[in-house]
Parts: structure tokens; C-alpha cells; sequence
């Protein structure tokens, strides 16, 4: 039987952590068993009950604290990752649970981790081995689409990290609430963007970069390349969506068992049904 994992990435302070600890909860309302990892060798503070942390394997002050290292607080991360990496048996025996477990992997917020260090490549890679499907969680904070060259600048962001993984992949708005109540209004135009007319709406229009924005955007637009889904947590509705959405994508729920088959057989059911034969 198949598992099943998410792999919660994004931007710094997209809304990762918050994200895992939301989903659990709505899952626990649905009786859905969902466990999350920890893989966030910097994390601070998160409130969900983790499966395994990787700080137990390394924490970024061990990486800053070597003499021989000298790493700051990038090296260091991306050291962890790597150090992670030549220890996939660490992670392999903390996942050890049970067949058709649903896994969330709470990734660190370096950008660079999903476009171009092969780090979560190959931790892809091992968790597909292992019988793990995954799908990619992009989270990207709502502020990136309040204006047209952030807009694209954040698409790209979500595009690289879509083919450098090559997995399934879901782009996620996060913090829908901090909007504006226009910007809210707005929120059609934001989710099915017309770049151009946003580009057009620049201050800046004649800046630098202003063309080469515009080609971007068309090139975006034209092979429908980059879509978000909403998540607004205060709308349980957009929590479901979203979730089914990445269900489908890793076509979690195919293999299960219909539950009717273990749920005992009420002792009067079992004789109409007798009668009747
Ligand atoms: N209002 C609002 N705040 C949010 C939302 N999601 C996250 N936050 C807040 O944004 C901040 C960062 O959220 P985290 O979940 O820690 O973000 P993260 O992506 O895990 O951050 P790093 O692990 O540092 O990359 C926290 O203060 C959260 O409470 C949201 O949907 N709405
Ligand atoms: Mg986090």
C-alpha cells in the first residue's frame, strides 16, 4: 500500500508551520490520520505534535558552532540539509509507521533548496522509494500578488521550484486574511491573473525591467504555467478544497478500504438481510 506525503515548502514566513498545524487540526475534526515531520533545522516554535524532528539529527547551532565550520545561518541550513541527506536511515526509521499514513514535511524557508541544491530532490527521490507519493505544497504569502512584477516574481519562484522537483504541485495563498477588504474584492483577478493589465497598472511603467516583466507574464499566461489555490483558514470550506485538491493530486483515498467493510454488522441488519435471501 501506498503513503502518502506533502512537502510543505515556500518562501520564509509563507505560513509553512501554520499550515501543518492547521491541517492537523482539520484533520483530527475528519478522524484522518495525519502526522507531521519536522524538517526545519532552524524552527523555533511550531504547535503541532511532530512524528520526528530533525533537530534530534542536527540543529542549525550545531552547523554555527562548529570551529572547523564557520557556517552562519544560511551555510548552516543548507549544511543540515546536506547532512540530512548523507542520513536518509535517520529518516527512514522515524517514518516508520503505519501503511497508508499521510505524512506533512514542514521544510525549511530557503528558497534555494527547491531550485537549484539537490537536497529535497533527493529526499524526493528516497521517499518515492520508500512507497511514499508526494506532492509539493508551494506556499506563497497573498502580499506577492498585490502587484504585477511581484506577481511574476513570485510565479517564477513557484515555477523553478515545480521543475526542479518534478512532482505534483499545488501553489498555495496563504494569509488571505491580511488583505485589504478591496484587495479581497479583488481576489478573482489575482487567482486567474491578467498580467498584463496589471503590469499596465505599474507606477513604474516605464522602469527598467518593465518589458521583460511583460514577456514573462505572457509567457506565464499563455502556457497557463502557474495557478494558486486560496487558503483562507477563517473558510473551513477552502481548508477542504484545497486538501482535495492534493488528495487528487496524489490520488490518496484510491486504495483504501471502503470503511462500511470493517464497520460491525448491527445483529438485526444481518437477519433482515438473511430473511430476505
Ligand atoms: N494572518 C495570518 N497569519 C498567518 C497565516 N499563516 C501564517 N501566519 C503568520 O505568519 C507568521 C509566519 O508563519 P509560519 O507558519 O511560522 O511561517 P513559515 O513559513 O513556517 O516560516 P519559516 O519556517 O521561518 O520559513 C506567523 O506569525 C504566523 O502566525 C495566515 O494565513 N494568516
Ligand atoms: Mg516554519
Amino acid at each position: 500500500m501506498p503513503k502518502y506525503a506533502q512537502l510543505v515548502i515556500g518562501p520564509a514566513g509563507s505560513g509553512k508551520s501554520t499550515y501543518c498545524s492547521k491541517i492537523v487540526k482539520h484533520c483530527e475534526v475528519l478522524k484522518r490520520v495525519v502526522h507531521v515531520v519536522n524538517l526545519d533545522p532552524a524552527a523555533e516554535y511550531f504547535d503541532y505534535p511532530v512524528l520526528s524532528d530533525i533537530r534530534e539529527l542536527i540543529n542549525i547551532e550545531d552547523a554555527m558552532e562548529d570551529s572547523s565550520l564557520h557556517f552562519g545561518p544560511n551555510g548552516g541550513l543548507v549544511f543540515c540539509m546536506e547532512f540530512l541527506a548523507s542520513n536518509f536511515e535517520w529518516l527512514e526509521d522515524q517514518l516508520d509507521v503505519a501503511e497508508d499514513d499521510y505524512i506533512l514535511f514542514d521544510c525549511p524557508g530557503q528558497i534555494e533548496l527547491y531550485t537549484h541544491i539537490p537536497v529535497m530532490k533527493q529526499l524526493v527521490k528516497k521517499l518515492e522509494s520508500w512507497d511514499f507519493r508526494v506532492c509539493a505544497a508551494f506556499l506563497l504569502d497573498a502580499q506577492f500578488l498585490v502587484d504585477g512584477s511581484k506577481f511574476v516574481s513570485g510565479s517564477l519562484t513557484a515555477l523553478s521550484t515545480m521543475v526542479n522537483l518534478e512532482i505534483p504541485h499545488v501553489n498555495v495563498l496563504t494569509k488571505l486574511d491580511l488583505l485589504s477588504k478591496a484587495a479581497r474584492k479583488n481576489i478573482d483577478r489575482y487567482l486567474e491573473p491578467e498580467l498584463d493589465a496589471m503590469l499596465m497598472e505599474e507606477t513604474d511603467s516605464q522602469g527598467k525591467f518593465h518589458a521583460l516583466n511583460k514577456a514573462i507574464a505572457h509567457l506565464l499566461d499563455d502556457f497557463s504555467l502557474v495557478h494558486f489555490v486560496p487558503l483562507d483558514y477563517t473558510d473551513e470550506e477552502s481548508i477542504t478544497d484545497l486538501l482535495m485538491r492534493i488528495d487528487m493530486a496524489i490520488q490518496y483515498g484510491e486504495d483504501l478500504e471502503p470503511k462500511e467493510m470493517n464497520d460491525p454488522v448491527d445483529p438485526e441488519d444481518r437477519q433482515d438481510t438473511e430473511s430476505y435471501e
